[in-house]
């Protein structure tokens, strides 16, 4: 389905941030490696999340819900045997889980989206779950991958950090449950290093134990260890949120977002101080965050790697902005759902926006008379380049018709209703 978005100069109201995606699927797996009973208090509900949850329950956690929790008997140590899972186009996901299916038999991760997940690299996890004797049949490090497993035990494991963070995350979550002890060494960079530290702060919830070095980059992990049950409360989302705020700041606006938490630990949660920076008069106190927006915002300069998800959503905010804003260190959006830097801005030169790109940078010439629309998009399968464009959309000339917009319910199903509450003249067409 498409989404026709037409110019809409004011946005007004309120609205519950939705919950978060990444600590919903890390709630998730907790309770499910978990020997007992856990509850997840708000858990997200979007395909990613419904990816997580629809793999542990074919590897034989037992879920129950209602509106507002989860509540889940994990496996412990001992999944299922099951031969297949779907992880849908969730990247987080499917490498969390390759490295749970080290405890499996054999388990073939499937191919559903060769268009987007299926292109992406999983080369550094392969290699790193080869040096702990786990068996990975994979094409050129591409899905569909089957994971031979049964055979780990611990010990030293060297894991690039420089495509993703994913790939550690992924290990952080396995080697506790293996019968011997683990000291991880991430080589090179570690990319989108705060979340690292989200998946540090679940692990200590659930009750395991890592030594972690302050710059993240050793780890040592004693084996034998066991998942608590737990009870946990998901937070709102800063990623699907940014893309609120952005389109708050674009326009005229008086618009207000309640869950958003001050401290929380995802580097998301910069899209305040970054649109403060582009002098977009806001508050955030008590969770909450309010937007008087005025459509006027000054250029700046932002490393991108502290804020992985919502540099999209700044970026279209740049488009609008007095000067010359530069996005630098994003070189592994071009390794998401698409080619974050070059696909993105592709569709965002359609619209009329003056952009250009280099091996690892966004550089963004604002056009504060706006730019003229009147195209079509292609989504490219990315939620965020959907939510995205949709910003660039309400302050267009013309309306932008964005192709596909449905993979929006990839993290953020609810988007659109979202913003037609805010007043936004956005409507689907078949
Ligand atoms: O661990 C996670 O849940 C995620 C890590 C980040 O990926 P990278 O580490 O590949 O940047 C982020 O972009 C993704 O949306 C979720
Ligand atoms: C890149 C994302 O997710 P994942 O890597 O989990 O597919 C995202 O949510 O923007």
């Amino acid at each position: 389905m498409d989404v026709l978005v037409n110019p809409t100069p004011k946005l007004h109201g309120e609205i519950q941030a939705l919950s978060s995606k990444n600590y919903t699927t890390r709630y998730l797996l907790v309770a499910a490696l978990a020997e007992g009973t856990s509850t997840i208090l708000y858990p997200a509900h979007s395909e990613d999340s419904d990816a997580m949850r629809r793999c542990i329950r074919d590897l034989g956690a037992v879920i129950e819900e209602d509106e507002e929790k989860m509540v889940i008997t994990g496996f412990g140590r001992n999944p299922r045997d099951v031969k297949e899972l779907d992880v849908g186009n969730a990247g987080a996901v499917l490498r969390f889980l390759m490295a749970v299916a080290a405890l499996c038999p054999e388990v073939t991760f499937v191919n559903r989206y060769p268009d987007s997940l299926g292109k992406r690299p999983h080369d550094d996890l392969i290699d790193a779950l080869g040096q702990l004797g786990v068996e990975v049949e994979h094409q050129s490090g591409r899905l569909p991958i089957t994971i031979r497993g049964g055979k780990a035990k611990g010990g030293k494991i060297r894991v690039s950090g420089s495509v993703s963070s994913q790939y550690l995350s992924a290990l952080l979550f396995l080697t506790p449950l293996l019968a011997e002890d683990s000291e991880i060494e991430v080589l090179h960079d570690l990319k989108s290093k705060v979340v690292v530290g989200q998946t540090l702060e679940v692990l200590e919830q659930a009750g395991i134990v890592i030594e972690a070095s302050d710059d993240l980059m050793h780890y040592r992990i004693a084996g034998g260890q066991s998942y608590t049950a737990k009870n946990y409360v998901v937070q709102g989302d800063y990623p699907g949120s940014a893309a609120i705020l952005a389109a708050a700041a674009v326009t005229r606006s008086d618009v207000t977002l309640h869950r958003l938490e001050e401290h929380s630990k995802q580097g998301e949660r910069a899209i305040v101080d970054v649109l403060r920076a582009m002098e977009v008069p806001l508050t955030h106190e008590g969770g909450v965050v309010r937007v008087q927006g005025n459509g006027k915002l000054k250029a700046l300069e932002f490393d991108g790697d502290k804020a992985t998800d919502a540099v999209l959503a700044m970026v279209a905010a740049a488009v609008f902005a007095e000067g010359t804003s530069r996005f630098y260190d994003v070189e592994n959006l071009r390794y998401k759902e698409c080619d974050r830097i070059t696909d993105y801005l592709n569709e965002l030169r359609k619209a009329g926006a003056n952009v250009e790109e280099r091996q690892s940078e966004i550089i963004v010439h604002g056009r504060p008379e706006g730019v003229e629309g009147g195209v079509e998009i292609n989504a490219h399968y990315d939620h965020r380049v959907i939510m995205a464009l949709t910003v660039v959309g309400l302050r267009a000339k013309q309306p932008i018709r964005i192709r596909d917009a449905h993979h929006v319910a990839k993290s953020y199903p609810q988007y659109f209703d979202h913003l037609q509450a805010l007043g936004a003249n956005v409507e689907w067409i078949r």
